[in-house]
C-alpha cells in the first residue's frame, strides 16, 4: 500500500491526450485525392469520452471503418446511416442495450463489442450480418447468444464471448460451420458438447477458467486434439465421475501439518516425531469415501518458500495449519503462522478455499482455545477487509483522476482482483493426539469438498480407459523393475504400457494424452517443455521434489525460531499407491549446506578431481557469495547418494560430462529460476565482460567451468552499494510498488531474471546492479509494510540518444518486473515516479503502458503538490523532441551471437534463458518486446 499522502498526490499529475485523430480534424469531404479517400472510408475516435455519436461521422455514408473504442457511448443512435461499414469498433463503452441498428449494417465484417455491459442481445440482428467474419463479445454480462447467430454458419470464423455468464454452452456456435477460432474463458461452463469438434474447421479454442468437468479442464488444457481423442473414448464406454481434490497443507514449522496429513491418511492419531521433518513437499494419495484426496505437504521452513511457485496451485483445498499453543493474541504472532499466508495465498491463487486448522488444543485451556479461534478469524477477516478497501482506493483513484481514460488496463485489472475472493472456511481446533478429533477434522473436509459452490470442479468426467492407464501406471511405479527414483523413460514407459493387455490398442498419442492429464493433475510429473527432461516421465513426483532441495534448506534459521534438528520426515502409508518410502528424500537435504560441503568425503572428492584445497573454495564462495560450482554441486550429491548406494541416481541427474550440458537438476533449477548460471566467479559477485555489439566478447562456453548463483542466500550488499557509488539527486529514478507486498522470492527471482539479460551485474540481497554498455542500473528492494516497492535508478543521461538509451533501458527491466508479477495474479503492481524536488511527497503514476513508449505528448511537466516543472524526459519514458545531436546508432539494430546475446537500440540485452520462451524477433524493436513481455495472460 503506498501513504494516502503519496497517492492523493499522484492523482494532481496526468498524461496528456494520446488523440489519434480530433474531432476538429474529422475528415472534410471537399478534399480531393487518394488519401483524402482513404480517410472518409477511415475514421479512428478513440477515447474522446464521446457520449453520443458525433454528427460529422454520421454524414458521411462511404465511412467503411469506423473506431470509437474507449468512449462512453451508451448508445449509437444513427448508426444505420452508415450502410457501407464493414469494421466497427464499440469495445470499452457504456452499452447495456444491444444497439439493434447495427441490423441495418449488413456489409458488417467485423463487430468489436467487447468490454461494454451488454445482457441480452435481440433475436434478428444477425441474420441481416450475413457478412459478419469476426465478433467480439467478452467482457460483457451475457448468458445466452441468440438463434439467428447461425446465419451467420458461412462467414464467422473469429468469436470471442469470454468473460461473460455462460452457464451453458450456446447452442448457436454450433451451427458455425467456418468458425476457427472460438474464446470462451471465464464463464461458469460445466459441460461442453462433442459436435464442436466433430468438424475440422476450429483451430483455436480457448476454455480456461470455467468449472469444467466433461472434458475436465486438465484435458482441455491439451488442445483441441486431446478434447476429440476425449470425447472419441467416451463413445467406447461410459464416462465415470472422477472426485479428485488436490489438498495442500500449509503453515509455518512445527504446526502439525505431517501429523495432520497422515492421521488423516491412516485414519488413526499419528504423531510425527520432532526429529522428522517434511524438507520441500510430501505427496500422498489416499480415499475418503467414493472422493480420492492428493496430499501436498509443503515444510513450513523459510527454505522451501523458493519453490511455492512451482507448487502452489489454484482449484485446491488448502489446510492451513496453526499451532494453537503458539499463538499469541498479538500481531506478530499472527503474522508469522496466519497472516504471512494468507498473504501469499491471496496473491498467488486468489480464488482459493481456506481452512484454518488449529492444532495442539490438548496443550491449551479450553477458553484459550476459544479465544484464540475468534483472534484468528477476525484479524483474518480484517486483513482481507483492508485488502478489499485498498484495491477499492486503487480503483477510485484511478476513476476520479483527471484522464480516467489513460488507465483503463490497470482500472480492469484492479476490477478483476476485485472480484476475486479467497473464501476462509471456519477454523476446526483439533488435538491430533485425539482419534476423535481428527475423525471429525475428515468430515468437516469431506462436507466442503462436497459443496459444489465451493468446488465446482471436484468432479471429472473421464472416459474408463484413463482410469485403466492409471492403474497401470501405478502398477509400474509399484514393480520390482522400478528404480527407487521413480523416473522412466518416456518411450520405455509407452511401450511397457503398450504390453499391458486391455491397453495394447491404445494409440501413442492417447497414451501421451492421458500422461499430460496425469501430470495436470499431480499424479505424474512429465515436463515436455524442458529439453533435458522430455523424454522423462516422473512416476514418484516427490523425488522430483528431493532434487530441488539440493538448492535449498541452506539457512539454518526458519521463519521464526521454530527451527528443530534436521532430518528428513519420510511419507509411509498403506493407502498410499505411488509413493513408496524407498526415496532418498533424506540424502539430499540441505538444512546445512556448509556442512555438507565440508563432510564430502575424500574419495568423492578424488573421483571429482578436486582436492581438499578444493572443498575449502567451494565453502569460502558459498558463504561469502552464495555460488557453487558444478563440481561442487556433482561432488555433493555424488557424496550423498553414492555413500547410501544409489549412484544410478546420481548418473541419472547429474551430467556425465560437466562442459557439455547441464543434467536434468540444473534444468529443472533453471527452469523454475531457482539459480542463475554465471560464468565468472573471479570478483565478488559474478561479473562477466561486457558484450559490445560487433567486438569479440570474449566469455566463451569454454572458458573455465560454470558455477551457480543461489540467490536466496545472497546477504552482503556492500560491494554493489561501491560500484554504483551512491544515489544522486539527479539520478533518473521511478519505482513499482506492489500491494499487499513484494512477495517472498520474488526479488530473488527477478534477479535470476535480470541477471540472465544481463551479463554483468553485481547482487547482493536486496540490491542488484545491472551494467548495458557501461552504463549501470539499479534495482533496490523495500518491503516494508504499507510501503512496499523496486526502485530504479540510472544515472541522469545527456542528451537525446543517452534519454533514450536510459528509458530502453529502464523499461526493459520494468517489463521484466512485470512479466514475473503476473505470476502472482492477486498482485497489484503499479508504476509511478516521486517528483524530483527534495522533499516533495508527490509521485506521478504512470498511466497505462501499451507498448509504444509514447506515455506523453507534454515535453514538461508540472507537480501539482510543490510546483516546480520539469521536462518529462526526467519522469517517463519519454524522449526530448529537439535533435540536438545525431542519434548515435540507428534504433533497431540486431545482434546474435553464439550467447544469444542481442541489441536493440542502444541497449544490449542477454537473452540466454528466455529466448527459449520467447520468440527470436524479441529484442529487435524494444516496444515489441514490451508488448510480448507484456502479452496478457492465457
Ligand atoms: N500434543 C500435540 N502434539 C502435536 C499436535 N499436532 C502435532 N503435534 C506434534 O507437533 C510436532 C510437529 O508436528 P509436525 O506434524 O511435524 O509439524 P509440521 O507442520 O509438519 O512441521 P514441519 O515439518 O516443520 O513443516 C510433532 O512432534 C507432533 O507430534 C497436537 O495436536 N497435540
Amino acid at each position: 500500500m503506498i501513504p494516502k499522502s503519496c497517492r492523493a498526490q499522484g492523482k494532481k499529475w496526468s498524461a496528456t491526450q494520446r488523440v489519434k485523430v480530433s474531432l476538429n480534424h474529422l475528415p472534410c469531404p471537399m478534399r480531393p485525392g487518394q488519401e483524402q479517400e482513404d480517410s472518409l472510408r477511415e475514421v479512428t475516435l478513440s477515447t474522446q469520452r464521446l457520449r453520443v455519436l458525433p454528427p460529422a461521422v454520421l454524414s458521411n455514408p462511404m465511412l467503411e471503418s469506423l473506431n470509437l473504442d474507449r468512449n462512453k457511448l451508451r448508445s449509437i443512435t444513427g448508426i444505420s446511416k452508415l450502410c457501407n461499414l464493414k469494421k466497427l469498433i464499440l469495445s470499452k463503452n457504456e452499452i447495456v442495450d444491444f444497439p439493434n441498428e447495427i441490423q441495418s449494417l449488413v456489409c458488417l465484417e467485423k463487430l468489436e463489442l467487447n468490454q461494454n455491459q451488454i445482457r441480452v442481445i435481440p433475436e434478428g440482428v444477425f441474420s441481416h450480418l450475413p457478412r459478419l467474419k469476426h465478433l467480439r463479445l467478452n467482457n460483457n454480462r451475457l448468458g445466452a447468444l441468440p438463434r439467428d447467430l447461425a446465419a451467420c454458419r458461412d462467414s464467422l470464423q473469429y468469436l470471442n464471448i469470454s468473460n461473460n455468464l455462460f452457464r451453458t454452452f450456446p447452442q448457436p456456435v454450433l451451427q458455425l460451420a467456418h468458425l476457427q477460432e472460438l474464446h470462451m474463458q471465464n464463464n461458469a461452463l460445466r459441460q461442453l458438447p462433442k459436435e464442436l469438434f466433430q468438424g475440422q474447421a476450429l483451430k483455436t479454442f480457448k476454455a480456461n477458467g470455467n468449472p469444467l468437468r466433461e472434458p475436465p479442464s486438465e484435458v482441455c488444457a491439451g488442445g483441441i486434439q486431446q478434447i476429440r481423442n476425449y470425447f472419441n473414448q467416451l463413445q467406447h464406454g461410459l464416462g465415470q465421475e472422477d472426485k479428485r481434490v488436490k489438498t495442500m497443507f500449509l503453515g509455518a514449522s512445527l504446526a502439525g501439518k505431517s501429523t495432520i496429513c497422515r492421521s488423516l491418511k491412516q485414519g488413526q492419531t499419528k504423531l510425527v516425531p520432532k526429529e522428522e521433518r517434511t524438507v520441500g513437499i510430501e505427496i500422498s494419495e489416499f480415499q475418503i469415501e467414493d472422493f480420492t484426496f492428493l496430499f501436498w505437504d509443503f515444510a513450513g521452513q523459510l527454505e522451501y518458500y523458493m519453490t511455492h511457485h512451482v507448487f502452489i496451485t489454484p482449484q485446491a483445498l488448502v489446510i492451513l495449519v496453526i499451532n494453537l499453543h503458539m499463538y499469541q493474541t498479538n500481531d506478530k504472532t499472527f503474522k508469522d503462522l496466519v497472516g504471512f499466508w494468507i498473504n501469499n495465498l491471496s496473491m498467488r491463487v486468489p480464488n482459493s478455499v481456506v481452512l484454518p486448522v488449529g492444532t495442539h488444543v490438548d496443550c491449551c485451556q479450553e477458553e484459550e482455545v476459544e479465544k484464540k479461534r475468534c483472534d484468528i478469524m477476525a484479524k483474518i477477516t480484517a486483513m482481507l477487509a483492508e485488502r478489499k478497501s485498498n484495491l477499492t482506493h486503487f480503483i477510485d483513484n484511478l476513476e476520479g483522476s483527471e484522464d480516467p481514460e489513460f488507465y483503463v488496463e490497470q482500472w480492469e485489472r484492479l476490477k478483476e482482483m476485485e472480484s476475486c475472493t479467497l473464501t476462509i472456511l471456519n477454523l476446526v481446533a483439533v488435538n491430533c493426539t485425539d482419534h476423535h478429533d481428527i475423525k471429525k477434522l475428515e468430515a468437516s473436509i469431506l462436507e466442503h469438498v462436497k459443496n459444489e459452490q465451493l468446488f465446482p470442479e471436484v468432479v471429472r468426467v473421464l472416459p474408463p480407459v484413463y482410469r485403466q492407464v492409471e492403474a497401470a501406471i501405478v502398477d509400474i511405479a509399484q514393480s520390482e523393475e522400478m528404480a527407487d527414483h521413480g523416473m522412466m523413460d518416456l518411450q520405455y514407459l509407452l511401450s511397457k504400457l503398450s504390453q499391458c493387455e486391455h491397453l495394447a490398442n491404445l494409440g501413442r498419442e492417447l497414451l501421451q494424452d492421458i500422461l499430460r492429464y496425469l501430470h495436470r493433475i499431480g499424479l505424474v510429473v512429465w515436463y515436455e517443455e524442458i529439453k533435458h527432461l522430455e523424454t522423462t516421465v516422473f512416476l514418484q513426483p516427490t523425488f522430483l521434489i528431493t532434487m530441488f532441495k539440493v538448492s535449498m534448506g541452506i539457512r539454518g534459521s526458519g521463519p521464526s525460531s521454530l527451527q528443530g534438528p534436521s532430518s528428513a520426515a519420510l511419507l509411509c502409508s498403506s493407502h498410499c499407491c505411488l509413493f513408496t518410502p524407498s526415496l532418498p528424500t533424506q540424502l539430499l537435504v540441505r538444512y546445512r549446506l556448509v556442512q555438507q560441503l565440508e563432510s564430502i568425503s575424500v574419495d568423492t572428492l578424488i573421483g571429482e578431481h578436486a582436492t581438499i584445497r578444493d572443498r575449502s573454495n567451494w565453502v569460502w564462495t558459498f558463504k561469502s557469495k552464495a555460488m557453487l560450482c558444478h563440481r561442487a554441486v556433482r561432488a555433493l550429491v555424488k557424496h550423498q547418494l553414492c555413500s547410501e548406494g544409489m549412484r544410478d541416481v546420481f548418473e541419472e541427474i547429474m551430467e556425465h560430462r560437466p562442459h557439455t550440458g547441464r543434467g536434468k537438476l540444473f534444468s529443472l533449477l533453471e527452469h523454475f529460476e531457482l539459480c542463475l548460471e554465471v560464468r565468472h566467479a573471479k570478483a565478488l559477485n559474478p561479473q562477466a565482460s561486457e558484450f559490445v555489439p560487433g567486438k569479440l566478447w570474449e566469455t566463451s562456453r569454454g572458458q573455465g567451468e560454470s558455477w551457480y548463483l543461489f540467490p536466496t542466500y545472497l546477504n552482503q550488499t556492500e560491494e554493489v552499494s561501491e560500484v554504483w557509488g551512491g544515489d544522486h539527486s539527479e539520478d533518473l529514478h521511478i519505482r513499482a510498488y506492489f500491494s499487499p507486498e513484494i512477495p517472498e522470492g520474488f526479488f530473488q527471482r527477478f534477479l535470476v531474471k535480470a541477471c540472465s539479460f544481463y551479463s554483468t551485474h553485481w547482487v547482493a540481497k536486496v540490491i542488484c546492479l545491472l551494467i548495458c554498455n557501461g552504463k549501470p542500473l539499479l534495482i533496490k528492494e523495500n518491503n516494508q509494510r504499507a510501503y512496499s516497492y523496486l526502485e530504479l535508478r540510472c544515472r541522469k543521461p545527456e542528451g537525446r540518444t543517452g534519454f533514450q538509451f536510459a528509458w530502453d533501458f529502464l523499461m526493459a527491466v520494468v517489463f521484466i518486473i512485470q512479466k514475473l508479477a503476473e505470476e502472482w495474479p492477486g498482485l497489484h503492481m503499479c508504476m509511478k515516479t516521486p517528483c524530483r524536488t527534495a522533499g516533495c511527497p508527490a509521485e506521478l503514476i504512470w498511466p497505462d503502458m501499451d507498448g509504444t513508449n509514447a506515455m506523453t505528448k507534454e515535453d514538461v511537466k508540472t507537480c501539482g503538490t510543490c510546483g516546480h516543472r520539469f521536462g518529462a524526459e526526467l519522469l517517463l519514458p519519454k524522449v526530448p523532441r529537439q535533435l540536438e545531436e545525431p542519434r548515435a546508432q540507428p534504433s533497431a539494430h540486431y545482434y546474435v551471437t553464439s550467447y544469444r546475446t542481442t541489441t536493440f537500440g542502444p541497449s544490449s540485452i542477454h537473452v540466454n534463458q528466455q529466448v527459449r520462451r520467447l520468440p527470436r524477433p524479441l529484442a529487435q524493436d524494444p516496444t515489441l518486446m514490451a508488448r510480448l513481455l507484456l502479452s496478457p495472460r492465457s
